[in-house]
């Protein structure tokens, strides 16, 4: 029998209203999803497509106009799931007085998490998230990238089963957004499920087992993205040390069989790759500097 699904949502709506009661916006027009345990989902969409909405929905902040969000097999507005989700918003709320260590603990007491487990729970967070050396810092001090790093420390503090990321990779420089993806990724090697919103397609690429793209409240595409993004009636071979004659070779073999040569040539790395490579290289050998070539200039 199949496993019941983390997050279910039955042609979920919601409409804004406004002071007066009259309907203002359909953010969310009759949403079907199902999201289950250890996958990665990413909800995509322009601005003001309702995914905030949907997460909103989910977390039982708000209530549904028609419709119904399920958590765990439960009401989404059901209060007792709380404790087995994690959030991390799009924006910081954390108080900026408090330093890491405080902040953490500060959450800890809230979900009533014992003393020993809470101090265990901060050291591998901060360990985790890699602002251990800045764990008595106040938070006002903290760039953009330690800011959401510290959050995404908080949404964990409870050890979730459940993660709602909103834009987690909004702000950070590559290095920054290869680690918060990469953390990602770690989550779900926990066996967590991660649900996360982002308008950086690549970073979804990179990390989503499955997305749901929304446009105008409504749902246009689902599926799994290795699925969606195979191109089907295109063939794909990559070959080292291929000389001038194979190729020539490999060009007549493919006009034999009356099929359309596309490309063939030497592929490229991405920016974001030579990016991290450039930064480890200069971490691992510093002081050194590359002279521009007059021809580069
Ligand atoms: N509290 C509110 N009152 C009235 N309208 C709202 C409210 N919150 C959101 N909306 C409207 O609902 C629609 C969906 O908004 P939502 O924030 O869910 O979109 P989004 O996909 O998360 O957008 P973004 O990418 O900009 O964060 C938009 O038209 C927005 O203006």
């Amino acid at each position: 029998m199949a496993s019941q699904p983390v997050v279910e949502t039955r042609a979920l709506s919601k409409v804004y209203r406004d002071f007066w009661g009259r309907s203002k916006v359909r953010a969310l027009k009759a949403l079907d999803l199902e999201v289950n345990q250890g996958e990665i989902f990413g909800l995509l969409g322009p601005n003001g497509s309702g995914k905030t909405t949907t997460i909103k929905l989910v977390l039982g902040l708000l209530f549904p106009t028609d419709g119904q969000a399920l958590v765990f097999g439960k009401d989404a507005t059901d209060v007792t799931k709380n404790e087995r989700i994690g959030y991390l918003p799009e924006e910081s709320y954390l108080y900026k007085f408090l330093n890491a260590e405080e902040t953490l603990d500060f959450y800890g007491r809230l979900f009533d998490i014992p003393a020993d487990v809470r101090r265990e729970r901060i050291e591998k967070l901060l360990k985790m998230v890699q602002i251990d050396h800045a764990r008595k810092r106040q938070l006002r001090e903290y760039s953009k990238g330690m800011t959401r790093r510290i959050g995404l420390a908080q949404a964990l503090i409870n050890d979730p089963e459940l993660v709602l990321l909103d834009e987690p990779t909004s702000g950070l420089d590559p290095l920054g957004t290869r680690d918060m993806k990469d953390m990602i990724l770690g989550l779900r090697d926990q066996g967590k499920t991660v649900i996360m919103c982002s308008h950086l397609l690549a970073d979804v690429q990179d990390v989503c087992d499955r997305i749901a793209i929304l446009h105008q409240g409504e749902l246009k595409e689902l599926g799994r993205v290795d699925e969606l993004l195979t191109v089907a009636d295109v063939t794909q071979i990559k070959a080292r040390n291929m000389s001038v004659d194979c190729q020539n070779e490999v060009r007549s073999v493919l006009e034999r069989h009356h099929s359309e040569l596309l490309s063939m040539d030497n592929p490229t790395t991405t920016l974001e790759d030579l990016f991290l490579s450039i930064v480890r290289d200069s971490e691992a050998r510093p002081g050194r500097r590359v002279v521009a070539d007059a021809k580069d200039a």
